[in-house]
């Protein structure tokens, strides 16, 4: 007689199965429509699937594809007081009488299993936590929300949540969907709108949190923010990497993962300056630098204008050509001209110069302007002397010192040596080119050929009827279907709606499913899936499309903007993201006390207004879920005064601390002997690093400069003398915070100089 935790995974087994077997034959049918040339717009339930139903599955396909050992897809159940009971899952299922199977975990009625607990059940008496390999269920974990157990529960499926947190880290993060905790949910789930702000120390999820909700986000309004309207900005491409699979494994692919360095297209930078460079490049005041250096002569400009015109010579020479120069910027500046554009003034300038060089009164000025001119040597000179300059152009010039000692003074020498030649631009340039791009504006475009009237083409096959965007009257599900979350006029309306209402609605909808490519041509009387009546959208044939993957969002497109470890970004950083989130609502996520950049923010407030926003819903997790509590009390040692330590989840951590001779023998004995089944970082000072690699007995373990393991976790981390972390950066007290707060299990210190005074043990 089988026991009862194997009937009930017998039983968990039997809905999983109906599960894979649905979603199997939905992306059969799915694939069976592509085949058939039908597009996303033919998949109505004439052609066999509502349109999102193909997205699911296509979905669903991706999600297995990515590997075998995911977690399932069908994750959770909520048994609730009135006997119904739901599966959940990544994502949302219907069975073939379109009755919910699984239900999306970002669905309001998925919220639950997140946020019961015994003092506050909402109806539910148990969540279930099922536990998969592949298809195959292997375990169960069962919370019971009885006002007995109130004292118990301390966390939500807190055995799932422990195996989760045990497990062995990988190279890459994984996702938290099954064990996401109630401050976390609260997080993930606030609006989209304006600005939220996620504070909480090292560990406690935030970029979990960040990840998911970017997910949700596109659950709840995907209209608004798919194909690429949600970014996601992380520090480095070492980070973007780290986290780039938690996303694919959520079954979201359209969200833009950016590094900083990454974010002016064309350009992928990965280093960062050293701090006193940083802190030059990062200020506003470059601001004047660049807008100073737009405007002065290109290296490359002849320094001579010589021309000769009615048997005279002309000739313009270097001291004339600047002060030229100074006129076309204060026409530029009276007429609001960007560099780029200011050629036309160039020409006007350079042509009365000339012109004032003339000598004779019978000679004619239009005359004479309209054949110099025209003149080809006139033409290449103007080109080579007003080139059209590109960002790197003018970046290329701080490298020279002379040209910006008078706006920077004695820094431009720091600055000027920073510069490696070539296009080999920091991350901290990277702000520095975005902004010349805005103060050197595109020169003026050829006159663009006529759009084709609104793009919408004569109808040449017959209208035809999509019964996917059924407006209900009386139920909003037809709509819903289509766009989730989305409260609709007729439902806000009820009953009780009138013709402008119904016609409001009917423009409404017209929109919507206008950026989803069809005109709608007029509407109908008819029935949405469940038989309720409605409003159906006649549509005329299909728009050409541009297929998402053709044409990634523009920057001024971002719907919403998600910006990880924001702590750290410069004053620069802060006005390049704020160009690109102008008309985003934002989702910032960061710690105080990991700050690392010699211009970080000193208050959220600060950061805010460099970003140029005001207000911003706070929200603080409290829990660290990486560092156990006896490595979280070691580095908080090394915490700023004034910011609180965070309290771990998990008690315990192995701590060594280890004076050693000879550095370099000791490191390398000490990767040797870490654990091969575990991930290792031997962690150093990022100019000592070269000096300790390679690691050649130890390839399971992995070198990591201080400067990069922000945002990392190693379950093992080696850290190498830590006065020298702390004495390469201004900010080194908060690097070395950084660094000790990246270990799972097990943290060993090893050095040969003083520790920093905070590090030193305490006598037995
Ligand atoms: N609810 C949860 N369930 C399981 N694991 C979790 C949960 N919350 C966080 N974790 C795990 O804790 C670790 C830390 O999470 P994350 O990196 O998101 O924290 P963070 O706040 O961004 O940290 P840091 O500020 O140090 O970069 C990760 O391994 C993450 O998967």
């Amino acid at each position: 007689m089988p026991d009862v935790r194997t009937q009930e995974i017998a039983v968990e087994q039997q809905v999983v199965d109906r599960v894979y077997d649905r979603t199997e034959a939905m992306r059969a049918q799915a694939e069976q429509l592509a085949r058939e040339g039908h597009g996303r717009a033919a998949a109505g339930p004439a052609g066999g699937l509502v349109e999102r139903d193909a997205m699911v599955h296509h979905a669903a396909g991706k999600l297995r594809a990515l590997d075998a050992e995911a977690e399932g897809l069908v994750f959770g159940r909520l048994d609730f007081d009135d006997g119904e009971t739901y599966r959940i899952g990544r994502l949302g299922v219907r069975d073939e009488d379109r009755e919910p199977l699984l239900i999306d975990w970002r669905a309001p009625a998925a919220a639950a299993f997140y946020r019961a607990t015994p003092g506050e059940p909402l109806g539910v008496v148990r969540r279930r936590v099922i536990i998969s390999r592949g298809r195959e269920v292997v375990d169960l974990d069962d919370d019971l929300l009885t006002p007995d157990d109130a004292g118990n529960l301390r966390v939500l499926g807190e055995g799932s949540l422990l195996a989760a947190l045990q497990r062995a880290r990988g190279p890459q993060m994984r996702d938290i969907v099954t064990t996401i905790q109630r401050e976390q949910d609260e997080a993930i789930r606030a609006p989209a709108r304006g600005v939220t702000l996620i504070s909480g120390g090292p560990g406690t999820g935030k970029t979990q949190v960040a990840l998911h909700r970017a997910a949700y986000l596109l659950y709840t309004d995907r209209g608004r923010f798919a194909d690429g309207r949600v970014l996601v900005v992380g520090p480095s491409t070492v980070f973007t990497n780290y986290i780039s699979r938690v996303l694919p494994a959520l079954g979201e692919d359209s969200i833009q993962l950016r590094a900083l360095g990454e974010l002016v297209d064309g350009v992928s930078a990965v280093r960062r300056d050293p701090a006193p460079v940083a802190e030059i490049k990062g200020s506003t005041r470059m601001d004047a630098v660049l807008a100073e250096l737009i405007w002065q002569a290109p290296p490359s400009a002849p320094d001579q204008l010589k021309l000769v015109y009615a048997g005279q010579v002309l000739k313009i020479g270097h001291g004339e050509l600047s002060a030229v120069r100074e006129r076309v910027r204060a026409a530029a500046a009276a007429t609001g001209t960007l560099p780029n554009s200011a050629r036309p003034l160039a020409a006007k300038a350079l042509l009365e110069a000339l012109w004032a060089e003339v000598d004779g009164e019978h000679l004619d000025r239009d005359l004479f302007v309209d054949d110099v001119g025209d003149r080809p040597e006139f033409r290449s000179f103007l080109v080579a002397w007003w080139p059209r300059l590109s960002p790197p152009d003018v970046l290329a010039w701080l490298a020279d010192a002379a040209r910006t000692r008078g706006v920077l003074g004695d820094a431009a020498g720091i600055l000027a040596a920073s510069y490696r030649g070539g296009a080999d631009w920091s991350i901290d340039d990277v702000p520095l080119l975005d902004e010349l791009t805005e103060l050197l504006g595109e020169p003026p475009a050829a006159p663009a050929p006529r759009a084709e009237p609104a793009r919408l083409r004569e109808l040449t096959t017959g209208p035809q009827l999509v019964d996917t965007f059924v407006l209900s009257l009386g139920l909003h599900d037809g709509w819903s279907l289509y766009a989730p979350g989305l409260p609709t006029p007729m439902a806000v309306a009820g009953q009780s709606i009138d013709n402008d209402a119904i016609a409001a609605a009917q423009r409404w909808a017209a929109a919507i499913i206008l950026r989803e490519g069809h005109q709608v041509v007029s509407w109908i009387d008819g029935h949405d899936p469940y038989g309720e009546d409605g409003y159906v959208p006649v549509l005329a044939e299909p728009l050409p499309v541009a297929e998402p993957d053709d044409e990634p969002a523009t920057w001024d497109d971002y719907a919403h903007v998600i910006l990880d470890e924001a702590q750290d970004l410069s004053p620069m950083e802060c006005r390049m993201i704020a160009r690109r989130a102008a008309y985003a609502s934002m989702t910032i996520v960061g710690d105080l006390g990991q700050a690392t950049h010699p211009l970080a923010a000193a208050s959220w407030k600060e950061l805010l207004a460099r970003l140029d926003r005001r207000e911003a819903r706070m929200l603080d997790l409290r829990t660290g879920y990486r560092v156990p509590q006896t490595l979280a009390d070691y580095a908080a040692r090394m915490l700023a005064p004034g910011i609180a330590p965070t309290r771990s989840y998990r008690p315990g951590g192995e701590l060594s601390v280890r004076q050693v001779d000879d550095l370099a023998a000791a490191v390398r004995e000490a990767a040797r002997d870490a654990p091969h089944d575990r991930s290792v970082a031997v962690v150093a000072a990022d100019h000592l690093i070269e000096a300790l690699g390679p690691l050649a007995d130890a390839p399971h373990v992995t070198l990591v400069p201080a400067g990069l393991v922000k945002g990392l976790e190693y379950d093992h981390v080696i850290v190498v003398e830590p006065a020298a972390i702390v004495a390469a950066e201004p900010r080194g007290r908060q690097r070395l915070y950084v660094v000790l707060t990246r270990a799972v299990a097990r943290l060993d210190i090893l050095h040969r100089a003083p520790l920093p005074p905070a590090l030193v043990p305490e006598p037995e």
